[in-house]
């Protein structure tokens, strides 16, 4: 490979400063230490924590960064003692890594992993605390450990999930974030079973794939919130049962849902980031039994509260990142089925079927009945460039905006 070893100039999206436009800067981007990889970014979609740490209110947000963590795209070489990848690959990255080897990966409890936690935290690289990016000289800090609004990237080995070559890149990349974050807060983080009663609290990406995975659960009820009406016409298609708007309602929403189920729902799901909906959300759950599992991302300085009475009763308030997939395990097994569902929609029966009817057991757990498929694509509701990312990000701020995947070398 011509750049293999030497320093790569590329264009990428800096936020120099909290809140002000990203500039599209040309960027150095050094070549991979040992147990580093350089991707090529081919697609990259922008994700709500993005917005969130862009806006300077994220206690692990640094800059001048590049932010991004949820794209698809090729190996271009990597360091030395890397063998789980090589140049060519087709690849998601992870920002949530699996290094299989640390107490966290070993544990079998949890899907966070330990190995590079400290450095990606910090926007900076493990071996040598530095980053890979530069303009003109001065460091730019990495994101998340992915930095993928950026024609190159570097990430650590760890956080690479090798997939199927024939998926295609401008739709997979959403399998880096929000769609496996709503289907396993469902499927591994609440393990909702058949029959259950949900609130979805927040009908954006993150809030109707908890609509798809409940629904591929068996889910009975599924109950979306959302101070956006127009939310609810797209939310049937993801699954929601019914709709409550908050402000329809003189009553605290907990009560409303309390009084529409009985004494609560079984399983309830924050997927926006506001302290006060995760009190309602964990309240509006059933006494004895009933669980709450907080996905969205709320600000430095927030903090969550309700009265101990609520847990003393038997409610359980869980949290999920990464909806607990492992990551470089799962990631790929998201990527078949979601080419399952490409395949299923131009052939009516593929031998491939039993392939994919198998996997679940073969990857070591079991998935609610009615869910060997995913969408993917009905989640992408925008295509720009990355030289129009600061229009994407207003888009992300309209309502009628999901997704919206860059094209980074257009
Ligand atoms: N835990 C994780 O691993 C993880 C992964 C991805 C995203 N997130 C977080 O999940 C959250 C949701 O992400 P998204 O991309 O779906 O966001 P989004 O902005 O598209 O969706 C949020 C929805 O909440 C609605 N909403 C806002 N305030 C509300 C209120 N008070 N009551 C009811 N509805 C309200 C909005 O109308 C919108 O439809 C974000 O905080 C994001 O940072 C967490
Ligand atoms: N730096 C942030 C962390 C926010 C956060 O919780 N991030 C999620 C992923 S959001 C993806 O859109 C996560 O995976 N957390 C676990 C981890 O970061 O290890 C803050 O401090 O608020
Ligand atoms: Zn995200
Ligand atoms: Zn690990």
């Amino acid at each position: 490979m011509a750049t293999q070893g030497q320093v790569i100039t590329c264009k990428a999206a800096v936020a120099w400063e909290p809140n002000k436009p990203l500039v599209i800067e040309d960027v150095q981007v050094a070549p991979p230490q040992a147990g580093e990889v350089r991707i090529k970014i081919l697609y990259t979609a922008l994700c709500h924590t993005d917005a969130y740490t862009w806006s300077g209110k994220d206690p692990e947000g640094l800059f001048p960064c590049i932010l991004g963590h949820e794209a698809a795209g090729v190996v271009e070489s990597v360091g030395e003692g890397v063998t789980e990848v090589q140049p060519g690959d087709h690849v998601i990255p992870c920002y949530q890594a699996e290094c299989k080897e640390c107490k966290f990966c070993k544990s079998g409890k949890t899907n966070l992993c330990g190995k590079v936690r400290s450095a990606t935290g910090v926007g900076v690289m493990m071996s040598d605390r530095q980053s890979r990016f530069s303009v003109n000289g001065k460091p730019i800090y990495h994101f998340m450990g992915t930095s993928t609004f950026s024609q190159y990237t570097v990430v650590h080995d760890v956080s690479v999930a090798k997939i199927d070559p024939s998926a295609p890149l401008d739709k997979v990349c959403l399998l880096g974030c929000g769609v496996p974050t709503g289907l396993g807060a469902v499927w591994n983080t609440a393990k909702v079973e058949a029959g259950s009663s949900v609130a979805v609290f927040g009908l954006g990406t993150v809030g109707l794939a908890v609509a798809e995975g409940a629904k591929a659960a068996g889910a009975s009820r599924i109950i979306g919130v959302d101070i956006d009406s127009k939310k609810f016409d797209r939310a049937k298609d993801f699954g929601v049962t019914e709709f409550v708007n908050p402000k329809d309602h003189d009553k605290p929403i907990q009560q409303v849902l309390v009084d529409m189920t009985d004494g609560g729902v079984d399983y309830s799901f924050e997927c926006i980031g506001n302290v006060s909906v995760m009190r309602a959300a964990l309240e509006c759950c059933h006494k004895g039994w009933g669980t709450s599992v907080i996905v969205g991302v709320a600000a430095s300085g927030q903090e969550i509260s309700t009265r101990p009475f609520q847990l003393v009763t038997g409610r359980v308030w869980k949290g999920t990142a990464f909806g607990g997939f492992k990551s470089r395990s799962q990631v790929p097994w998201l990527v078949e089925k979601y080419m399952k569902k490409v395949l299923n929609s131009t052939n009516s029966f593929s031998p491939a079927f039993l392939l994919f009817a198998f996997l679940p057991i073969s990857h070591g757990f079991l998935l609610p009945k009615g869910s060997q498929e995913i969408k993917v694509d009905e989640y992408i509701t925008h295509s720009l460039t990355l030289g129009e990312i600061n229009k994407a990000f207003d888009l992300m701020h309209e309502g009628g905006c999901l997704r919206c995947v860059l094209e980074v070398h257009p």
